[in-house]
């Protein structure tokens, strides 16, 4: 599965890092290649608990014998922690730097990074834990063969990865799959409500959303049939679905999520200029 073994340090220990992280172990990846490194005691603990690996508080000394250093730590704090990662290391040691930060550019990132000229920026999402991770990947012209094998496998094994070719891919990456797990919890948030609404209780509720996103997922999966088609298979003609269907039409739901998109879109811009 892992052609190259690095040593591997994740900047930040947060949910991100975690499905990450928590994918790649259940792919075999050598726990002790990795380490994480995070301010609190908690959150260390609970890594090396959880996944057998390495911790550290301080982000140098996790990351100075590192080959590979992920920085996954929030965007509105890259600037800080790289500039300080640097300075304490003496400089960027010319490792492969791979961002999973919404909305923070490679031009940024390498001047936080003291001008290190290995960069390549990830758009994961969380479902990566289960190795259902959907992953973009931008890297700059010039970027070595070697590293944008070693980020395809590492993203590869926690789940399906897709190249972009400009950097605004990310962003357009971010929108479709990064943020979109939350859109579909939200759906089925709704869902779950109003079935408890209907009179079912809580875990019969979550049951019948659950089993029905997923099988559901998995039919899309699984067929070559248009997603479209799969939808008109469940919508009989004067029938029930037809009349939902109908009602989310008329709140121009379309729409709603093209918006949704645009404004991920959007705040992912604002974010390249603030940070
Ligand atoms: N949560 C998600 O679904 C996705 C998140 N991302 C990106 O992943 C990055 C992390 O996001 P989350 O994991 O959601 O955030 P989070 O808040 O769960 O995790 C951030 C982690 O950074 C740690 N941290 C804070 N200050 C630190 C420091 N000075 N040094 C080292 N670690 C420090 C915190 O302890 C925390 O564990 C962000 O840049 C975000 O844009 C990207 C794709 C999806
Ligand atoms: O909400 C965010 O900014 C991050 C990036 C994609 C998912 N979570």
């Amino acid at each position: 599965m892992f052609d190259q073994q690095e040593k591997i340090t994740f900047i930040g220990g947060g949910n991100m890092a975690r499905s990450i992280i928590g994918g790649l172990i259940k792919r075999g990846y050598p726990a002790h290649l990795i380490t994480v490194t995070a301010p609190t005691d908690r959150t260390r603990q609970r890594m090396a608990d959880d996944f057998g690996v390495n911790t550290a508080e301080d982000n140098a000394k996790g990351a100075k014998e590192a080959d590979v250093v992920v920085l996954a730590v929030k965007p509105q704090l890259l600037d800080i922690v790289c500039e300080r990662l640097v300075a304490d290391m003496g400089g960027h040691g010319d490792k492969l730097y791979l961002s999973i930060a919404a909305g923070v550019t490679v031009d940024t990132l390498q001047a936080y990074l003291s001008g290190a000229p290995r960069i390549v920026r990830t758009m994961p999402n969380t479902p990566s834990l289960l190795g259902l991770g959907m992953t973009g990947l931008y890297a700059p012209a010039g970027t070595k063969q070697d590293d944008k094998l070693f980020s395809q496998s590492l993203m590869a094994a926690v789940g399906k990865v897709v190249w972009v070719e400009e950097e605004a891919g990310i962003n357009h990456v971010i929108a479709a799959a990064g943020s979109a797990p939350a859109y579909f919890f939200l759906f089925m948030e709704a869902i779950q409500t109003e079935a408890e609404n209907m009179g079912f209780d809580a875990e019969t509720a979550r049951l019948l959303v659950q089993q029905t996103a997923q099988g559901a997922a998995q039919m899309v999966t699984e067929s070559d049939l248009p997603i479209s088609t799969l939808r008109s298979q469940v919508t009989s003609k004067g029938g029930t679905t037809a009349e939902a269907l109908r009602t989310f039409e008329e709140g121009e739901l379309s729409t709603l999520v093209a918006k949704a998109m645009r404004a991920a879109v959007a705040r992912a811009e604002q974010m390249a200029k603030q940070f």
